[in-house]
């Protein structure tokens, strides 16, 4: 152990209300909008082939040119109460919106650059629309901010000169200023998920950014940091030089999911996840595997099955309107949640043996398991190891509670359910109402933590 002044402050998971909330989500909307989103991944009918919110990076574009984009913004077809629909049906807790992307195009009127919506032809505070429209819809919010600010005269990816630390100097007071604002102008934000923090002249500000993550704690009790704000004074990022996770929750889990427990290490964590394979902003030429209902179902399932939340990315056109791919989506992900949502929301990892057959979740504080099947067997017997001694009281169909399976023993802790003969043309989920198993003496077997 070595000893650290800007490490993380805390171990283990917060055991807080707002975090109780939004570990219990399950499922979230991620939005990528802004600038990037006007030409779409494409300039002067030339493809762009990195991520379309990068497509300033691209050398084929003149960068002043890309930021004078802000005079051609004028969403008519923004209807952020619309957006907030599409979410509800779709069966999202919370949504993480784009405040500020890496261009450093703000989306609400901020005092501290000329750069923002309100030197647009829009004109209006688009982030504030966003929060009532999701406020009022019940789905909570998180702003999404990137540190890298490529419009900022005073952002330096490393600071190698007296100029460029006096420049930053500069820089971090805006930054400040401008997370300061956020929370101030939208106090019913329940949390801040931070980009842009891998340059070496940010992960140089280890006490600074710990400062910082402090004020903004003190300013918004209960706010939620994940852990790619800050590194610590060794530069060690989401992870200190003590292995202990920074901020809330493991925010490592971009387009990619853990494949077993292990692999989180006992924190919260989300997964932010893609339609195409790498694409947050809109791009008009969806190339690739578009990822179909079905597959995101399960990732939602998978998630939740291993203590996480799912959370799917979409990327608005120029105008503001959401693409009919993703309003697809969302539907169709939204059908299965109407049914199955109880083993999704306030659920976690249950501590049953993985099956093949699909995954496991456990309404958190019960001893509710669910069973949720994806690869239904030749065989039609779904096999269960539960945990030590645990008795199977009842096992039913979540869609149709009269629909029960009298469980089979095979061994001393494993069972197989018979599945009646017939297709499942959806995932679906079996309930099992269980208790923890007595010792011969009476005592119960407590699960070995
Ligand atoms: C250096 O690689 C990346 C990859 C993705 C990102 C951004 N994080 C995602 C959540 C999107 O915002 C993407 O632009 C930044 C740098």
């Amino acid at each position: 152990k070595v000893t650290l002044l800007h490490g993380s402050h805390r171990t283990g998971k917060r055991t807080d209300a707002a975090m109780e909330k939004w570990r219990g989500h399950g499922l979230g909307q991620f939005i990528h909008w802004g600038l990037y989103a006007i030409p779409g991944g494409a300039w002067n009918g030339k493809q762009y082939n990195g991520a379309a919110e990068w497509i300033r990076s691209w050398n084929g574009i003149p960068k002043s040119t890309y930021d004078s984009l802000n005079y051609s913004f004028n969403p008519t077809a923004f209807d952020a109460k619309s957006w907030a629909k599409t979410a509800k049906q779709m069966g999202a807790k919370y949504v993480t919106f784009t405040t500020k992307h890496h261009d450093g195009f703000c989306l609400w009127p901020s005092k501290y650059t000329k750069y923002t919506v309100a030197n647009s032809p829009y004109k209006k505070d688009i982030v504030k629309a966003v929060v009532d429209a999701y406020d009022q819809e019940g789905i909570d919010v998180i702003l999404y901010f990137s540190v890298m600010d490529w419009n900022h005269p005073d952002w330096r990816y490393d600071i190698k000169s007296k100029e460029d630390s006096i420049a930053f100097e500069r820089f971090k007071k805006f930054t400040r200023n401008q997370l300061i604002e956020l929370l101030t102008n939208y106090p019913t934000v329940k949390g801040l998920w931070f980009d842009g923090t891998w340059d070496t002249s940010w992960v140089k500000q280890a006490a600074f950014a710990d400062e910082l993550e402090t004020e903004m704690r003190k300013l918004r009790p209960g706010l939620i940091i994940g852990s790619r704000f800050r590194a610590d004074e060794n530069g060690k990022r989401h992870f200190d030089s003590n292995g202990v996770l920074m901020g809330d929750y493991e925010q490592g889990w971009e387009r990619k999911i853990p494949s077993r427990i292990e692999d989180v290490h006992g924190n919260d964590w989300d997964c932010v996840m893609t339609v195409p394979e790498n694409q947050w902003g809109y791009n008009a030429a969806w190339n690739g595997h578009i990822k179909t209902g079905l597959e995101l179902i399960e990732m939602t399932a998978r998630c939740v099955s291993l203590g996480g939340n799912f959370v799917l990315n979409f990327g608005p056109k120029g105008d503001g309107s959401i693409r009919q791919e993703e309003l697809k989506l969302a539907a169709e992900i939204g059908d299965w949640m109407k049914i199955n949502q109880q083993a999704i929301y306030n659920c976690g990892y249950a501590g049953y043996d993985k099956q093949d057959w699909g995954y496991f979740s456990k309404k958190t504080g019960t001893d509710k398991i669910y069973m949720l099947v994806f690869n239904v067997p030749v065989s039609g017997a779904l096999r269960i190891k539960t945990p030590a001694k645990t008795v199977i009281k009842k096992a039913s169909l979540l869609a149709d509670a009269t629909e029960t399976f009298t469980p089979e023993q095979i061994s001393g802790d494993e069972y197989f359910l018979h599945l009646k003969k017939g297709t499942h043309p959806q995932p679906f989920v079996i309930v099992l109402e269980t208790a923890p198993g007595q010792q011969s003496n009476g005592v119960k077997y407590e699960k070995a933590k």
